[in-house]
């Protein structure tokens, strides 16, 4: 069974990567987020809590040969900011993904923090905006791609394509809504 799953494991980095390059990723959950196992069935799907969560994404990471290095969720917006300054400063992370969640609509300083990073960062929803009430995610602009509605799974689609973007180059970092001290340098 196991040499099974190592060779399922193998084979996905063989289609999905065009590098050996050991990535490290970080994930953001916000506001609410610590709650994943209570919310609602209609928009989460099957409970899960928010440690099945990481896991998940953990175990996409190791399959793929990427690392998920450093993660936070947390309600409160001030120890978001905390971790986004201590964690992202001396390229100790390659790209990020994030849930803004409950900061999803008015977290402008999170924002702020997540553009000056200058890395690449995918934004991830379980939920479609056309059920957000006419309103907007203020993350979009500083973020490279977006990945919603799918519930759990975006969160697999975000690390897929995050690792192939890291792996190609390809993605816009001019996506990144505030000029980085990282692309000030290049
Ligand atoms: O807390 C959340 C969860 C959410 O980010 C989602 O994952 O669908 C959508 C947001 O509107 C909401 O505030």
């Amino acid at each position: 069974m196991e040499k099974e799953k190592n060779g399922h494991e193998s084979e996905l980095k063989r289609l999905l990567r065009s590098s050996d390059k050991v990535w490290r990723i970080g994930m953001i959950n916000g506001p609410n987020m610590t709650n994943l196992i209570d919310r609602p069935v209609r928009s989460k799907g099957t409970p899960h809590s928010i440690e099945d969560l990481e896991n998940q994404v953990e175990t996409l990471c190791n399959a793929l040969g990427v690392v998920l290095a450093k993660r936070i969720c947390s309600d409160y917006e001030g120890d978001i900011l905390t971790w986004l300054h201590e964690e992202t400063h001396n390229e100790e992370l390659d790209g990020l993904i994030i849930n803004p969640a409950g900061l999803t609509f008015g977290g402008y300083a999170t924002r702020a923090a997540v553009g000056e990073t200058g890395l690449p960062v995918i934004e991830v929803h379980y939920q479609t905006s056309n059920k957000w009430d006419g309103l907007e995610s203020i993350f979009t602009r500083a973020v490279v791609g977006t990945c919603m509605g799918m519930r759990r799974h975006g969160y697999d689609a975000a690390i897929v394509a995050l690792v192939g973007m890291l792996d190609s180059g390809d993605y816009d970092p001019s996506a990144a809504m505030l000029k980085s001290r990282r692309h000030q340098r290049a």
